[in-house]
C-alpha cells in the first residue's frame, strides 16, 4: 500500500527541516539527477552527449531541476535551460550556467524541446496555482503533440517530471487544460496524493520517491493506493472453525425477468469470491437461472450478514425491504445501478455505492439539485464528485471507470491500481457487485470492524486481476476463482 499526502501536509513536514537548515533541495536534486542518469543510460547507454532541455519555473521546483541539470552537465550532457515563467531560481541558474548550460529564447525553446533526449519538467510543483500563461501552454501543447520529437542519441525522448507533472494538482490529481505527460515523476519526501489519483496518476507515469529525510509523523494520508500485492494481506480467508453462517451469508437482490443475466453474473461472482451462503431474492425465473449454474445458492429471504442490491433492475419493493433490514440490523449493503435511485440522503447503515459516472451524475443531481456536475464534469474530476457523494450519503462511494476511485465521507480516498480496458464490456459491473457483496458478507463480523473503503478496494483489485485472465464478463468468475485458489495456496505455504 502506498500512501499519498496533500501538498499542504508535505510542505508542513518540510518546514521544521528547513528551519533547521537541512539541505532539502540538494538532496532532492541529487535524487533527481540519479534517476535521470539511470534512465538515460537505460534508454541510450550514456549520459555524455545527451541533449537535455530543462523547463524551469519560477520557484523551488525549478531550483530542483536546475541543480539536477547542473550535475548532469558535469557528466557531459548538453543542457539547454528554458525559462518557462521568467524569474528562475537564482542559485540553480548560476549552478547550471557554471556547468556550461545554454539559455534558450522562445524560438530556441521549441527546437530544444523537439531535439531533446530528455526533457526535465521543473515548471511547477507543490506551489502551483491553476492555469498556465498562454504562451507557455502553447509551447507545451506544441511539444507534446510533436510526434517527431526525438533526441540526438535515438528516437526515444524521455520526459521526467520534477515532484509533480506541471498542470496537475499535487493534492487532487486534477489536470488543467494543458499538462505534462511524463514517463517518470520523481517526487520528494512523500508521495503527493495527486500522483495516485485519476488524472494525476495517468500524467505522472512511473512514480519514484526520493527520500529527503521528511517525517510525515501524524499526518493522515489523503490516499491509500492499492495494487496486486495488497490482495493477499486484505483478503478474508476462511478461518479455521468457521461454519457457513460465521463465514458470512450474502443476500443478493439483482436481476429481473427482463435482465436475469445480472443476477447470474453477480451471484456466480459472489460464490467464486467465497461466501458461507448466497441467498437470492427475486422472481422465480431469475433464481432458476442462477441455480442452474450455482446449485449451492438458496432462493428466498433469510438471515444475512450483508446485502448486495441493484444490478439488472430488480423490483423496487425487494430492494426497499432489504434496505429496511439493513437499517434495523446495521448490516453493510452494496448498492449498484437501480438501488442507487433509492438513495435520497444519509443512509443509516454501513454502505458502499458503486455508480459509474452517469449514475453518479444522476445521484448528485438528486442530492444536490442545481449544483451537481454532469457526467463529463465527473469524468474530468472524479475525486471531487465521489467525495461529494460520500459526504452527502455517509457511504463509501466506489466510482467505476477506467481508473476507479473510492471516497470516504471524511474526504480520504482509496485508489486501486487500474484494471485492463478489457473490463469495458457489459456485465462487468454486475460481477463487481457480486465480489463486493461477498467481501462485505465475509468481513461483516470481523474484529476490528472492517474499513469498507479498503474492502471495496480489494473488490476492485480482484475484479481487475480476473479481468487480466479473461475476455468477457461471464469469464470473470472462473478467473476470480483461479486467482483466489492461488492466493489460498500461497497463504497455506507461508
Ligand atoms: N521547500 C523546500 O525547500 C523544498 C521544495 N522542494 C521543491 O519545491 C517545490 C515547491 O516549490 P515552490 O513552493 O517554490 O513552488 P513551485 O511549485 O516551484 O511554484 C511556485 C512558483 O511558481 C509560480 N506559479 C505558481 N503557479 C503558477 C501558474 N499557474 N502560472 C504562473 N506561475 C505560477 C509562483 O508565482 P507566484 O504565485 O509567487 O506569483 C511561484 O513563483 C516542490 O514541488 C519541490 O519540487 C524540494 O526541493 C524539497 C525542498
Ligand atoms: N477502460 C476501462 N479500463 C478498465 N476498467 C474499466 C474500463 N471501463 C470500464 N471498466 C470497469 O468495468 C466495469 C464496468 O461496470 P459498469 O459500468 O457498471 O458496467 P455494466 O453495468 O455493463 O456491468 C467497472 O468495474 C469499471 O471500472
Ligand atoms: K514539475
Amino acid at each position: 500500500m502506498r500512501l499519498g499526502y496533500t501538498a499542504a501536509d508535505v510542505r508542513a513536514a518540510e518546514e521544521p527541516l528547513l528551519a533547521a537548515g537541512a539541505p532539502l533541495m540538494a538532496r532532492a536534486a541529487a535524487g533527481l539527477a540519479a534517476v535521470c542518469r539511470r534512465e538515460l543510460v537505460a534508454a541510450h547507454g550514456r549520459v555524455a552527449g545527451a541533449r537535455i532541455a530543462v523547463l524551469a519555473g519560477a520557484g523551488n521546483n525549478g531550483g530542483d531541476a536546475l541543480f539536477a541539470a547542473a550535475a548532469l552537465a558535469a557528466r557531459g550532457a548538453a543542457v539547454t535551460v528554458i525559462e518557462a515563467l521568467g524569474r528562475p531560481h537564482a542559485d540553480g541558474l548560476a549552478a547550471v550556467r557554471a556547468a556550461g548550460a545554454q539559455a534558450a529564447d522562445t524560438g530556441a525553446a521549441r527546437a530544444a524541446l523537439a531535439d531533446a533526449d530528455l526533457v526535465l519538467d521543473g515548471i511547477l510543483g507543490t506551489g502551483a496555482r491553476t492555469g498556465l500563461p498562454a504562451p507557455l501552454a502553447d509551447l507545451l501543447r506544441e511539444w507534446q503533440t510533436d510526434t517527431g520529437a526525438r533526441g540526438v542519441l535515438g528516437r526515444t525522448q524521455l520526459t521526467i517530471a520534477v515532484d509533480v507533472p506541471t498542470g496537475v494538482d499535487a493534492t487532487t490529481g486534477e489536470r488543467g487544460e494543458v499538462w505534462v505527460e511524463a514517463d517518470t515523476t520523481v517526487t520528494f519526501g512523500a508521495l503527493k496524493s495527486g500522483l495516485l489519483l485519476p488524472g494525476g496518476a495517468d500524467a505522472a507515469g512511473r512514480v519514484e520517491l526520493v527520500d529527503i529525510g521528511l517525517d510525515m509523523g501524524d499526518a493522515q494520508p489523503r490516499v491509500q493506493a492499492l495494487d496486486e500485492d495488497d490482495i493477499a494481506p486484505l483478503f478474508p480467508f476462511p478461518r479455521r472453525g468457521d461454519h457457513k453462517y460465521t463465514r458470512g451469508v450474502l443476500g443478493l437482490v439483482a436481476g429481473s425477468d427482463a435482465y436475469p443475466g445480472a443476477a447470474a453474473l453477480a451471484g456466480v461472482a459472489a460464490i467464486a469470491t467465497g461466501v458461507g451462503m448466497l441467498r437470492l431474492v427475486g422472481p422465480r425465473r431469475v433464481a432458476d437461472a442462477v441455480l442452474a449454474i450455482t446449485p449451492e445458492a438458496v432462493a428466498g429471504r433469510g438471515r444475512v450478514q450483508a446485502w448486495a442490491l441493484g444490478s439488472g433492475a430488480p423490483a423496487e419493493y425487494e430492494m426497499r425491504a432489504s434496505l429496511a433490514d439493513a437499517r434495523e440490523s446495521g448490516l453493510p449493503v452494496a448498492l449498484d445501478a437501480g438501488a442507487l435511485a433509492l438513495v435520497e440522503g444519509p443512509l443509516g447503515h454501513p454502505a458502499v455505492l458503486t455508480p459509474h459516472a452517469g449514475e453518479l451524475a444522476e445521484l448528485l443531481g438528486r442530492l444536490e439539485p442545481g449544483d451537481a456536475p454532469d457526467r463529463a464534469a465527473i469524468e474530468a474530476d472524479p475525486v471531487a464528485a465521489a467525495t461529494a457523494a460520500a459526504r452527502a450519503t455517509g457511504a463509501v462511494v466506489l466510482l467505476k471507470g477506467p481508473r476507479t476511485v473510492i471516497a470516504r465521507p471524511d474526504g480520504s480516498l482509496v485508489a486501486p491500481a487500474p484494471g485492463p480496458a478489457a473490463l469495458a464490456t457489459a456485465g462487468t459491473g454486475d460481477v463487481l457487485l457480486g465480489v463486493l457483496g461477498a467481501l462485505l458478507a465475509t468481513t461483516a463480523e470481523h474484529e476490528p470492524v472492517p474499513d469498507l473503503a479498503l474492502v471495496a478496494g480489494l473488490a476492485v483489485l480482484l475484479h481487475s486481476a480476473a479481468g487480466h485472465a479473461t475476455t468477457h464478463a461471464s469469464g470473470l468468475p472462473a478467473a476470480l476463482e483461479a486467482r483466489i485458489v492461488a492466493l489460498r495456496e500461497s497463504e497455506a505455504g507461508r
